[in-house]
């Protein structure tokens, strides 16, 4: 149980970080042209090129001694086992459980698994086929998901990222207080036809409750009677661990969905939670992504540090964070169907991994999550590149494709999704080698301008592509993200599952009200 700045790994990479210090991008290229070919990883249809990173095979073998002294393996083994390593909260995390990854010996979480996903797959069904009724006897055209944080942000991705495979009805999130997110979801829908999803957890989240106290205000204005439990009965379902005070708000038992307490809210899409996706996408494809995160948990176990896709990436993030000094971490996606990726890595990350206390208790004495940030290619090449390019923060980015051929509206004589990803590998060339990647008539008109047209380059990025955006590779991209947080977190050495700095404000507000 060790802070990881005492481990004998973490001292022989600060001298290795001095050691090559003056080494780029480019020369570590020159040195050595495998690179490219060598420093790669593949998973679950994902495909990670990280060798345009400051890092050589000696980087990763400390990496690899520094893993073993903060006993990755025994971590793993705690998590998927189902000790309870969120301590504070005395919880297991349990996450992977819910896509068969358990590797515990209580047969009652597995059972309590398959239990659950039959009864939401069932009732989600029934409203995608129009089974269920509204209070006027109609299907519904259109779900609202009420949810904040972990029951907001995971199903509002996937639901944005598979919309080509939506059939009717539509989904929407509201998740905010602001009423205007509400109004702006509800206008041009028919609240004859709506129904609502009561997703939160704990059920003591006031935002939350409020939107749904409204959603109940929209519709008995529009039934004109004052039938309220009828039509709250019709038109509300809801998602929480805490069923009982769901029920008394006057949502049926048979409408109401559990979520284990070993399921965190912000690695909960996988559960109940994800109503609203299996809603949009069917059980099919809800079990597909399921299956995509399942072989990303099974290559997080098995495959060695310098194939290992959330590994790597944890890794990388720590030798910037703490060696490098970064202070950020970018995520630039190059697919509009990833938009909601950036918003919904924050809170896994941010809300994992921004502590300042260790495991016991004791203040760290090294930085922890860095600030992230990101949002699609190309438009951020027009707002902040710049800075990336020419700033002078180093600021490693995740760089994020997918295949062409794979995009919705690609069709022939149009070039745009093929230029769009030509465009993702041309920015990570000209932030990691600057003008030497480019040819050299090219190259040399441009070292002749002034000093304000240089680049600095050595900008580091990994590559990271899809073959295709499907639920299989989407649940897959996400379990490789949340497996790296749970790594950064054992590095650290600090208790990623718990996130007692949100709560100071909720009281704060309690006391002003
Ligand atoms: O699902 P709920 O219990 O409503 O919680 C919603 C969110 O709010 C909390 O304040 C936490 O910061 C999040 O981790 C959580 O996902």
């Amino acid at each position: 149980m060790t802070q990881p700045n005492q481990q004998p790994a973490w001292a022989a990479l600060k001298e290795h970080r001095a050691a090559t210090a003056s080494e780029t991008l480019s020369s570590l290229l020159t040195a050595d042209s495998s690179r490219p070919k060598r420093y790669t990883a593949s998973a679950a249809g994902i495909h990670l090129d990280f060798s345009r990173h400051l890092i050589n095979d000696q980087t990763m073998s400390m990496f690899e001694q520094l893993l073993e002294q903060q006993d990755m393996k025994g971590w793993q083994a705690k998590m998927f086992g189902g000790e309870a390593i969120n301590t504070s909260e005395g919880r297991a995390v349990l996450h992977v459980a819910l896509r068969g990854s358990y590797k515990g010996t209580d047969t009652g979480i597995p059972a309590e698994v398959a239990e659950t996903q039959q009864k939401f797959f069932a009732f989600a069904q029934a409203v995608r086929n129009g089974t269920i009724k509204s209070h006027s006897g109609e299907a519904f055209t259109d779900v609202i998901n009420l949810g904040i944080g972990g029951s907001d942000l995971g199903p509002r991705l996937i639901c944005h990222a598979l919309a080509d495979k939506v059939a009717s009805p539509r989904v929407h999130f509201v998740a905010n207080l602001d009423p205007t997110e509400m109004h702006n979801v509800l206008m041009g829908l028919n609240p004859a036809t709506t129904l609502f999803i009561l997703s939160s957890k704990s059920y003591s989240t006031m935002e939350t409750q409020a939107n749904a106290e409204a959603a109940v205000a929209w519709l008995t204005t529009h039934f004109k009677n004052s039938d309220i439990a009828a039509i709250k009965a019709a038109h509300f379902c809801a998602v929480s661990n805490n069923i009982k005070a769901i029920s008394s708000w006057g949502i049926a038992l048979e409408r109401c969905f559990t979520l284990p307490e070993w399921v965190g809210g912000r690695f909960s899409l996988w559960s109940a939670v994800g109503l609203s996706i299996a809603i949009a996408i069917g059980e099919a494809k809800f079990r597909e992504m399921l299956q995509g995160a399942h072989e990303m948990d099974e290559h997080f176990l098995n495959a060695p540090l310098n194939k290992n896709l959330p590994a790597l990436l944890a890794i990388l993030g720590v030798w910037y964070t703490n060696f490098h000094g970064a202070q950020t971490h970018g995520v630039i996606s190059y697919s509009e169907r990833l938009r909601y990726l950036p918003d919904y890595l924050q809170q896994l990350e941010m809300e994992s991994n921004g502590k300042c206390v260790d495991k016991e208790g004791k203040p760290v004495t090294y930085a922890t999550s860095p600030a992230l940030f990101g949002g699609l290619g190309t438009t951020t090449q027009h707002s902040f590149f710049q800075m990336l390019h020419q700033g002078t923060q180093l600021v490693p980015l995740d760089i994020i494709s997918v295949s062409a051929q794979d995009n919705i509206v690609a069709h022939e004589g149009d070039s745009r999704a093929a230029d769009l990803l030509l465009f993702a590998q041309a920015q990570s060339d000209a932030l990691a080698y600057g003008v030497d990647a480019l040819p050299v008539s090219l190259r040399e008109q441009w070292q002749a301008k002034p000093s304000y047209s240089h680049f600095p380059a050595s900008r580091p990025n990994s590559r990271i592509h899809l073959d295709a955006l499907t639920p299989h590779t989407l649940g897959a991209l996400i379990a490789m993200y949340e497996h790296k947080t749970f790594l950064q977190g054992v590095i650290w050495h600090i208790n990623s599952f718990d996130q007692w700095g949100v709560e100071l404000g909720k009281v704060m507000f309690g006391s002003m009200k």
